[in-house]
């Protein structure tokens, strides 16, 4: 690979006797890897080869996966580089936390948080820009995340409305993608001598707003996909400089991981807690990750602005009820949302959501239509099979003409909304209508 002259200098100064392995790494295939779903019961019944774990993530195995496959579509795997995995793994929330998640499309570290939570809390997870936060969101009902809210809002907008309101927060940067090269060579265009220092401003008034939403006794932590000095160590160096009450948190280092370098920043010897990923050291793209808690002695936050329940007309109670109980093995309409005539299950402990753009209050259950209720495709794919009262199982036959939008006949007349599966993983829900389930796969899905 034809790496940029000024980024060859910049390396063999830092690198010294290292950097010839470290280019080298370069003309290497990038390594892929995929994670597995732990909110379904039977994660590990998946279609992929096992055999090869990331040593440092329980759900992480080395190999590829086909966007087109029914794991996938049934959201049991997510393709993820495995150095990017870490960052999950550091960041480890607890199920119960409010987490924010601010960086967050296309959404691969809000799926790892996601599995630590066990839908349990809330998870807010925010992109700044509007498209990728589509994608993000559909991440998220393909993983059947129940207690994330998505946002699309800038860190300064989430700054005013949310002050100290977070456990723990994510800051996955923009950057000057250096470890993005053998992945996708058109990432070299971008890079010049500045583009690290011009990073790292940004980097830093994202990390200014991210640590006004910090509640007393919280952790933040802080990732690039780039080996620049400037976006890594400098930007840790200036956070613990700036703000006296961060404290560095220690990051475990698995075999091929190094400490961070304070040479490469002010000196400060607590930067070594910090964890550098290179692609020469270990198998994956390369990342960097810090992690500080912002001690408990802070002023405690005002009194919170939670999200209310919303009020459900006599009407739309009744279609609810009718569909939940001749369709769900369990009704969990606790925190209703409403958005027009959408429904949304908002997680409990929601932070208030008024003047935002919301791309997702929290699951989407399903829509209002006349008297009737028509349930969301993310509820298909949210909900363990025990919790519908009812789920056909498709042949591989059926199950292709499925997925291309094709009706389906069953020998038993029946009424009404069930779950499909194919090889038992629930992929969507259809509605049956004497012996036909008619089609409710999302048109831009179907292939
Ligand atoms: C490294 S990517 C995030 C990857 C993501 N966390 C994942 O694991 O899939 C950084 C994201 O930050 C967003 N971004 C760009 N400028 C931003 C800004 N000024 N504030 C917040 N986010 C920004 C980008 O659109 C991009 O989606």
């Amino acid at each position: 690979m034809k790496l940029p002259q000024a980024f060859i200098e910049k390396y063999q100064r830092l690198l010294g006797a290292e950097a010839p392995a470290f280019f080298a790494s370069f003309d290497q295939p990038a390594v892929s890897a995929f994670r597995l779903n732990p909110l379904k019961d039977d994660f590990k019944n998946v279609d992929l080869p096992l055999n090869d774990p990331v040593p440092y993530c329980d759900w992480g195995y080395y190999g590829t996966v086909d966007g087109h496959t029914l794991d996938h579509q049934a959201g049991y795997v997510y393709s993820q580089e495995p150095s990017a995995m870490y960052v999950g793994e550091v960041a480890h929330p607890q199920p119960g936390e409010r987490v924010l998640d601010l960086c967050a499309a296309p959404g691969g570290k809000t799926t790892h948080l996601g599995s630590f939570m066990q839908n349990q809390g809330v998870l807010v997870t925010n992109e700044i820009n509007k498209q990728r936060a589509q994608v993000l969101s559909e991440n998220v009902e393909r993983w059947g995340l129940q207690n994330t809210v998505v946002v699309n809002a800038s860190p300064d907008e989430l700054e005013k409305k949310w002050p100290q309101t977070f456990d723990r927060i994510l800051v996955d940067a923009p950057c000057s993608g250096e470890g993005m090269f053998r992945k996708d060579p058109t990432a070299m265009q971008y890079w010049n001598p500045d583009y690290p220092a011009e990073c790292a401003r940004r980097q830093k008034k994202i990390l200014a707003s991210a640590y006004q939403m910090l509640k007393p006794n919280s952790e933040l932590i802080y990732s690039t996909c780039t080996f620049s000095p400037e976006e890594d160590e400098q930007v840790i160096a200036w956070l613990l400089d700036t703000y006296s009450d961060l404290e560095m948190v220690p990051i475990e280092k698995y075999a091929g991981m190094i400490a961070a370098k304070p040479e490469w920043a002010n000196g400060n010897p607590d930067l070594t807690q910090a964890v550098r990923l290179f692609p020469h050291l270990m198998r994956g793209e390369g990342h960097f990750i810090a992690k500080l808690r912002r001690r408990s002695e802070t002023a405690a936050p005002k009194k919170e602005k939670l999200q209310k329940k919303a009020s459900l007309s006599s009407e739309q109670k009744k279609d609810w009820q009718t569909f939940a109980e001749q369709t769900l093995a369990t009704d969990a309409l606790t925190q209703p949302y409403l958005s027009k005539d959408r429904l949304y299950q908002t997680p409990a402990g929601t932070p208030v959501l008024s003047g935002l753009h919301v791309l997702r209050p929290g699951l989407f259950l399903g829509t209002f239509k006349k008297h009737r209720f028509e349930p969301s495709y993310a509820l298909a794919l949210a909900l363990r099979p025990t919790q519908f009262k009812q789920v056909l199982n498709l042949d591989e036959d059926q199950y292709t003409h499925y997925v291309h939008g094709e009706t389906i006949t069953v020998p038993q007349a029946g009424k009404g909304w069930l779950a499909l599966s194919a090889r038992h993983k629930i992929f969507s829900m259809g509605k049956q209508v004497q012996t036909t389930v008619k089609n409710a796969f999302p048109k831009g899905l179907r292939h």
